[in-house]
């Protein structure tokens, strides 16, 4: 097991703003040692009144879209045009591939990985959605606090994880081709539904055209929902990272966003709602944990889940049964 340290020595660290102490404090976050997780939590609870500063920008898009080639040219574009530090984290518990998405991209997020004003971190490898959120959220915390103004979450647009991630930011921008139909996409509308903002990419060269076009026609599909609470009307903009274009388009929407929503009130209270929404998922996982690793339901789940399969017990009576054994 890799070197451990005190809270106090992790929280000096994160509060300095060292990385290093900071990527430790994010190991002990994704650990599933209970004497890790406690750990975890004390760092957390020290630095959670420096934490809260920062945009956090949910970002996802189906793969093809160009996901990391936006994310290294926006985020080169907010830290050197917009003075930000700026942390990058994944949501991708479907990740294959060693070190999850961001890592096994680094080669196209080359100027941000090397860049002192930015702090990237790939999804943690091997654990459920739960998990991930979990992590993630709490290395937001941990970013925060080690001074990075906007996070970065970084999900592929193909389902559940876009809800989660949906859950832990402020905005949340959704990635499009034009051109290639939103199904074709495998975009679900309750994800468009989700967006503050919409960018289409690769608006360069023979596809300029087509961006152009698919901008008024996702602009009029997104008039057709109800006014958000938030009083925001989502906005559509192109973009090509290849050229650098539109990415100062895109910022001045999101600062749009936050002037509106932190003026009407929304910002905070979404904060809130969401605080509670963290606290309320956590109690359902520790549940959940508890449950599956009490001795007595470990030796008799299998059991009751045979009789279950073969018909000799409800669903109901069997859950009921292992319920109260703990
Ligand atoms: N013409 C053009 N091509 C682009 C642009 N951005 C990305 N691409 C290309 O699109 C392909 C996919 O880009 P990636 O950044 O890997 O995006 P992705 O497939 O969404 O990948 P993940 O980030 O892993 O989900 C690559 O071949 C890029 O070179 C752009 O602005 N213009």
């Amino acid at each position: 097991m890799a070197k451990r340290f005190s809270p106090d020595k992790y929280v000096d660290g994160i509060l300095a703003g060292d990385r290093v102490m900071l990527s430790r404090a994010i190991t002990l976050v994704e650990s599933r040692l209970p004497s890790d997780q406690e750990l975890a939590q004390q760092v957390i609870n020290q630095v959670l009144p420096k934490a809260g500063n920062s945009v956090r920008i949910g970002i996802t898009g189906v793969p093809g879209v160009g996901k990391s080639t936006f994310i290294e040219a926006f985020g080169n574009y907010v830290i050197q045009e917009q003075g930000k530090k700026l942390a990058v984290l994944a949501i991708d518990p479907t990740s294959q591939r060693t070190g999850g998405s961001i890592l096994g991209d680094k080669t196209r997020m080359e100027l941000l990985s090397t860049n002192p004003q930015a702090f990237i971190r790939p999804s943690p490898a091997g654990k459920s959605l739960g998990g991930v959120t979990r992590s993630t959220r709490e290395s937001i915390i941990l970013c925060e606090a080690a001074g990075f103004d906007v996070i970065f979450v970084e999900t592929v647009g193909v389902g559940q994880s876009e809800t989660a991630v949906h859950a832990m930011v402020d905005f949340f921008l959704l990635l499009m081709l034009a051109g290639a139909g939103d199904e074709l996409q495998g975009i679900k509308r309750g994800i468009m539904e989700m967006a503050d903002a919409i960018a289409i990419t690769k608006s360069d060269g023979s596809n300029i055209d087509k961006a152009r076009v698919a901008k008024a026609e996702y602009q009029n599909a997104l008039h057709l929902y109800p006014m958000a609470a938030s009083g925001w009307l989502p906005q559509v903009s192109t973009c090509s990272a290849l050229k650098q274009t539109g990415l100062p388009d895109i910022w001045g929407t999101i600062s749009d966003y936050l002037e509106l929503t932190q003026q009407n009130g929304f910002f905070q209270q979404k904060r809130r709602d969401q605080n509670l929404q963290w606290m309320y998922e956590a109690i359902r996982q520790g549940l959940e944990e508890n449950f599956y690793a009490h001795q007595q339901v470990k030796q008799q789940l299998p059991g009751i889940a045979e009789a279950v399969k073969t018909g000799q017990k409800s669903a109901f009576a069997a859950a009921a049964e292992l319920l109260k054994l703990v």
